[in-house]
């Protein structure tokens, strides 16, 4: 898959958050995007995945553009900011509900992605009562769980364990070599070059090829 950005600018109440940025994401690859506070990242991300409409410039997928062929990218896994699920529902109880909207995601399938983050399926215990770390945790899988070709994920390394972090580095490597196409963004210079063959940096919303 393709994803091409073609001189997107996007204000907002009068101030340019990004500035005529044009690149290319393509399958099979990681794309990493760094950058201070407020420079515009997950801006970005939120416009890639047809969350918010470009004041100008277009976002195309495999030749199809946002807004106007299209919605949203197809087969998009997602985290945008703070994951957000239903505090008196369990883990498990959220990603079923979640997984229900498209009947793709067994019962088994969601236990053994838990499993895998140290999450115990058949806890009573609601989201309510996890730490911060604990529903990152839920929002990765929520996001991987259908297989997704198209992956964006801001800060996905955000208040996860040491162990957790590996986890989820090698799990996006996998994917990268099964063909998916990846974009992160993350405050960790580490993880992202131990991922991402691609780096930007995001400086006062321009968009700057890092290597
Ligand atoms: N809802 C909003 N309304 C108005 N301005 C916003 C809104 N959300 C973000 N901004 C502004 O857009 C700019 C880019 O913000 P963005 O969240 O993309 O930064 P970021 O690079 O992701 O930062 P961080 O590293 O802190 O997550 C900032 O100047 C911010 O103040």
């Amino acid at each position: 898959m393709n994803i091409k950005v073609e001189a997107l600018s996007k204000k907002i109440n009068g101030t340019m958050v990004l500035k005529d940025i044009s690149c290319e994401f393509a399958s099979g690859n990681i794309y990493g995007i760094v950058g201070k506070n407020g420079s515009g990242k997950t801006m970005l991300l939120r416009e890639i995945a047809g969350l918010i409409r470009p004041t100008k410039g277009s976002i195309s997928v495999d030749g199809k553009m946002l807004h106007h062929d299209i919605s949203f990218p197809p087969n998009l896994g997602l985290i945008i900011e703070k994951p957000d699920f239903l505090n008196y529902l369990t883990g498990f109880e959220n990603l079923k509900m979640m997984a229900e909207i498209r009947h793709c995601v067994t019962d088994d399938k969601i236990k053994d992605l838990m499993k895998k983050f140290s999450l115990e399926p058949n806890s009573k215990q609601t989201v309510k009562k996890y730490s911060l770390g604990m529903k990152q945790k839920i929002g990765i899988i929520q996001a991987i769980m259908e297989n997704p070709d198209i992956l964006i994920l801001d800060e996905p390394f955000n208040a996860l364990d040491e162990d957790t972090v590996l986890i989820v580095r090698n799990l996006l490597l996998q994917y990268r070599k099964d063909g998916k196409l990846i974009v992160i963004t993350s405050h960790h210079r580490e993880d992202i070059d131990a991922i991402c063959n691609h780096i930007y940096c995001m400086e006062e919303g321009q968009l700057i090829a890092a290597n």
